[in-house]
């Protein structure tokens, strides 16, 4: 199915079986039809990761991470100065040493799974299609990552952030480096965003389907957790639709592996700050869990396209730990989609979707 996009420029979104496409973002897009082939581009966009799992290149990134007002969007005056003066000097270290206990011999697991993603991608669409990843913070950028795509000749730019719910703090960020980059470069394609595919049927069958298997193999937990990143509660008063993205993606992904209510709760991981957050915390149902006498619990984090420090180190290493040492017994992460066949072909179908027929 090929999304039919408005010409006009009214800022709407389409749903599209599940994945959701801003309708006003290139106001070139409806008039060069002409007949003529497009040459198509896919922008698959994720969080970025330091360079090395080394102190100076963990501060390089956080900073640039955490400067980020979409991120954290507190006064600038008053920001800047607490995460380069307290922030950043006290969280680099830890977080480098946790960076370490995840870093492959090739690389960051976020960049290694999402370059491989992106090669099986690029397989699944064909040679017609160029895929480029890029970076939001780090190494490669979005900007060098759309240069590429221009200078293979794309005329239609199909942008896919690494997130299945959209969020300010991620999604939107993604958007303003799109805009940042393609500004710089003075180059205007058409092009398809997609804001979002928490609930598009592709996505959510291999979700389930991840589950299921990993259930088959290893058999049923007392509970299974599903823990997302969480955000400022703040955010989501504001209007940030994150929170009902992930309540509605995690019912379809039970309904769709045959879960019963009582046998799954939603989490939010990865708190940072003092403020509220969403909630259940992850950490504290891990314990509370444990203490009520749950002996085995499996843990699927279907925010994360990819496994990343997030997944491998919070859940699969603190988490567990947390579990076991509370009274729990095994608790077990179930790996993310990373560069299954099937998450490739859930990706492409999303993406041929929204783009124009060739
Ligand atoms: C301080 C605010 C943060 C917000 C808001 C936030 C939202 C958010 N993040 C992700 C995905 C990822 N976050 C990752 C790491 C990470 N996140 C924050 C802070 C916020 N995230 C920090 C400080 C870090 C760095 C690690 C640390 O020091 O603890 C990652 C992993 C990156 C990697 O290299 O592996 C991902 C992925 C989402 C989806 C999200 C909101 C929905
Ligand atoms: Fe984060
Ligand atoms: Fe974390």
């Amino acid at each position: 199915m090929t999304a039919q996009l408005p010409s006009s420029n009214g800022g709407d979104t389409l749903t599209e079986g599940g994945a959701s496409v801003p309708a006003s973002e290139s106001p070139a897009r409806s008039d060069r039809g002409g007949g003529a082939e497009r040459r198509r581009g896919v922008l698959l966009a994720n969080l970025g990761t330091p360079a090395a799992p080394e102190r100076r290149a963990v501060a390089r990134f956080l900073r640039e991470f955490l400067s980020d007002p979409r991120v954290v969007d507190l006064p600038r005056w008053l920001w800047l100065p607490l995460l380069n003066g307290v922030i950043i000097p006290l969280r680099a270290g830890r977080s480098a040493a946790a960076y370490r206990a995840v870093w492959r011999e090739d690389g960051s697991p976020l960049l290694v799974f999402t370059q491989r993603l992106a090669g099986r991608l690029a397989a699944e669409l064909g040679p017609a299609t160029h895929v480029a990843i890029g970076m939001r913070y780090g190494q490669p950028s979005i900007r060098d990552a759309l240069a590429g795509l221009r200078d293979d000749g794309v005329d239609e730019l199909v942008v896919l952030p690494l997130y299945p719910q959209f969020s300010g703090t991620t999604t939107a960020s993604i958007f303003d480096a799109v805009d940042a980059g393609l500004g710089e470069l003075d180059w205007q394609p058409v092009q398809r965003r997609i804001e979002d595919y928490h609930v598009h049927p592709a996505w959510v069958g291999a979700v389930a389907d991840s589950i299921r298997q990993y259930r088959q193999q290893h058999g049923e937990p007392d509970q299974l957790l599903f823990s997302l990143h969480g955000i400022p509660q703040r955010y989501v008063a504001q209007g940030d639709p994150y929170a009902d993205q992930c309540r509605a993606g995690v019912e379809a992904i039970a309904k769709a592996a045959g879960l019963e209510s009582e046998d799954w709760m939603l989490c939010f991981q990865s708190r940072v700050g003092r403020e509220p957050w969403l909630q259940p915390y992850t950490d504290e149902t891990v314990r509370s869990l444990a203490e009520q006498g749950a002996k085995s619990l499996q843990v699927a984090c279907p925010g994360f396209a990819v496994d990343c420090l997030e997944t491998l180190e919070e859940i699969a290493m603190q988490n567990a730990e947390l579990f076991e040492e509370t009274g729990g017994g095994k608790l077990a992460y179930i790996p993310a989609l990373n560069d299954s066949e099937a998450h490739a072909q859930a990706l492409a179908q999303i993406i041929r979707e929204v783009a124009q027929p060739s």
